[in-house]
């Protein structure tokens, strides 16, 4: 096994706070079980992966109970054991969403970001020029996963075509490496979006440019693992192996992802939608009847809905898998191979469904990396009805300026 070469973090970035949320609890504790767990705080706990030592000032469940407090604990050998292979590379992408939440909590993302409304133009051509965050983002994720020694090739949303990184890399990584860029001088979250494949084998003699297209472009059924990073008021890592869907939050004061959500049931049914729909007059008649009946509470659920709409995917969805509903976009805009195939995994794996609004997305096959498609994604009951209308995918796409 290679070896790992992750720097040690530099401390400044994770400045000292108190710790007030146990690593075994669903949602935040009580101040009684806060008093209970206060024992815990300032014993700190020493564990050793791959190489890496963590150290973790929560305590592990007093329930008796078996219990993790990091998200590399949890994968390791004293977890579920997802293999070091797996254990290495995630270390490696934690490091890169490490380093984009600074990035987007800095106070110079700012002027960073405005160099995207000049792309092409002088004021963002030169050489020293300020990069956009979301290209910053796609370096540091290709740089941690190059670091890794464990990935064959990275498909991302800001190339053009996947990036060949190493023959014996036993995964494939499809990335949005910071969704929702757009609103980041506004302080909106934003997100990272991934999902890994094994390397298909079968297909090593293959020129390199044919290879990583086609090792890019597997159907959403055979995603190994999959997750988000949304970078908010907290930066939370959602991810699913496959068996369930877990969350951890990052802690500021060892830099470690803590398990805060175990195990996510997704609401079979929801109160809330979250599209834009400003776009009304553009969506087909289904899906407005649709809406129209929801809002009325006339659905087969019957209470009036709520809507909430951030536009920035990570954000929206991370609502919707807590609280239910159904979050969509139905004009072609979403990206199959590393927005929808991901999200749909983790909504699948928390008791959800992803469609296009008539196939569950993880049954199809990309046929072009950047394939975009209608995306509806959320509580098993509301997607159903939704898709009861029929006709829900927006057909027009006149384009929008904001
Ligand atoms: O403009 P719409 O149709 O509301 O789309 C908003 C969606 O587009 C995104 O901004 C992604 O689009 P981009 O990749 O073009 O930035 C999502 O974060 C958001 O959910």
């Amino acid at each position: 096994m290679q070896s790992s070469t992750i720097p040690t973090l530099p401390t400044s970035l994770f400045p000292q706070k108190i710790l007030l949320f146990s690593s075994k609890t669903q949602s935040f504790p009580s101040k009684s079980s806060l008093l209970a767990q206060s024992c815990h705080l300032f014993r700190p706990k020493m564990a050793s992966l791959s190489g890496f030592i963590v150290r973790s000032q929560t305590g592990t469940s007093s329930s008796g109970e078996k219990g993790f407090s990091t998200l590399s604990e949890y994968m390791g050998k004293g977890g579920i054991d997802v293999g070091d292979e797996l254990v290495v590379l995630y270390d490696h992408i934690q490091y890169a969403c490490k380093r984009i939440a600074a990035l987007v909590a800095s106070p110079f993302n700012s002027s960073l970001s405005k160099q995207s409304n000049f792309a092409g133009g002088d004021s963002g051509s030169g050489r020293d020029a300020p990069k956009p965050l979301d290209i910053v983002s796609n370096e540091i994720i290709l740089s941690s996963l190059k670091n890794s020694g464990k990935v064959a090739v990275m498909a991302s949303e800001e190339d053009d075509a996947p990036v060949w990184i190493n023959d014996d890399g036993p995964f494939v990584v499809v990335t949005d490496p910071l969704d929702g860029s757009r609103n980041i001088d506004a302080s909106i979250p934003t997100g990272t979006i991934f999902g890994i494949y094994r390397r298909l084998v079968e297909l090593d003699h293959l020129p390199q440019e044919e290879k990583a297209t086609l090792n890019s472009l597997q159907s959403g059924a055979k995603l190994v693992a999959a997750g988000y990073v949304l970078y908010s008021s907290a930066t939370i890592l959602c991810t699913s192996f496959g068996s369930g869907t877990h969350a951890f939050t990052l802690d500021h004061s060892t830099g470690d992802f803590i398990q805060t959500h175990i195990d996510i049931k997704i609401p079979p049914r929801g109160q809330i939608y979250s599209v834009n729909d400003a776009r009304y007059f553009d969506w087909p008649e289904g899906l407005r009847q649709y809406i129209d009946t929801v809002r009325q509470g006339k659905g087969r659920y019957p209470k009036k809905y709520s809507a909430r709409y951030i536009c920035s995917l990570v954000a929206d969805f991370h609502r919707t898998l807590l609280y239910g509903g159904v979050a969509m976009n139905p004009r072609d805009h979403l990206r199959l191979v590393y927005e929808a195939n991901p999200l749909s995994f983790l909504v699948e794996q928390a008791g959800g469904r992803g469609s296009d609004g008539k196939s569950r997305i993880l049954s199809m096959q990309p046929v072009k990396l950047h394939q975009r498609l209608p995306l509806f994604l959320g509580s098993l009951e509301d997607i159903k009805e939704l898709e009861s209308y029929g006709d829900v995918q927006q057909k027009v796409n006149p384009g929008y300026e904001v």
